[in-house]
């Protein structure tokens, strides 16, 4: 059976959702529920999420009963993210959220179509499949992952693409941190126009 074959605005595969700490991007520090949809065919070889590539592998959950829980926090924050959420159409879902009076930021590499009611876009375009060209006017941020030197490069072909008030982010691969972290200290001393993005909530050692 084909894995989106379903009611995406009914049901959609969740691999988990956890209250934690945004660690990442202009939003880090904040306090939010995760939820993570399962499925993705972007295939970064340095994904640090490979368990949710295969959407089969996550039960289907109903929209309502995710927002429901999202509804057991103290954060009107809710962060979007996988997988790839945009695999699905996130019409049902976010309007839900939206009913329920959440901010929603999502997480997303631009690969697949946009869909539903967002109100912070963190797009992360990746070499493995690059975005379609409508994300590129909706992102809030962009958050480019530097796994080596020519991701320097990619920054800013992307920066070139997205409209003046997007924020600028690079973010240093988890596994090369400690080679590519000086770099992008230096570029951003050179290019003042990007910031520096650490996924905070590694060294914090929470989910
Ligand atoms: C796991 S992805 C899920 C959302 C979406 N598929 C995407 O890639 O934007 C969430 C964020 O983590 C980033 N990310 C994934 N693996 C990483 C790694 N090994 N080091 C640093 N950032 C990583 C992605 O670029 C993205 O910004
Ligand atoms: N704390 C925390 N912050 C995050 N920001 C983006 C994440 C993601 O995997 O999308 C993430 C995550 O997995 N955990
Ligand atoms: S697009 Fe996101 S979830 Fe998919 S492989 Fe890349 S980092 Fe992982
Ligand atoms: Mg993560």
């Amino acid at each position: 059976m084909d894995k989106t074959s379903f009611d995406h605005t009914k049901e959609l595969p969740l691999m988990e959702a956890f209250y934690t700490i945004q660690g990442e991007g202009a939003y880090s520090g904040k306090a939010a529920y995760f939820i993570r949809l399962g499925g993705c065919d972007v295939g970064c070889v340095w994904c640090d999420v490979k368990d949710s590539w295969d959407a089969d592998k996550w039960p289907l959950r109903s929209v309502q009963e995710i927002v429901d829980e999202a509804g057991n926090y103290q954060s009107k924050l809710v962060v979007v993210t996988g997988g790839e959420p945009f695999m699905y159409n996130l019409d049902g879902l976010t309007s839900e959220l939206k009913a329920k009076g959440f901010h929603i930021n999502v997480e997303t590499s631009g690969a697949h179509p946009f869909s539903g009611t967002v109100d912070w876009v963190c797009l992360s375009p990746k070499k493995f499949k690059a975005p379609m060209s409508e994300w590129y006017e909706m992102a809030d941020e962009l958050k480019i992952i530097i796994f080596n030197e020519s991701d320097f490069k990619w920054a800013e072909q992307h920066a070139a693409l997205v409209d003046d008030k997007c924020k600028l982010l690079l973010q240093p691969e988890w596994s090369k941190q400690e080679k590519m972290t000086p770099y992008i200290i230096e570029y951003v001393k050179q290019h003042p126009k990007w910031s520096i993005s650490l996924q905070t909530h590694k060294y914090l050692d929470i989910p």
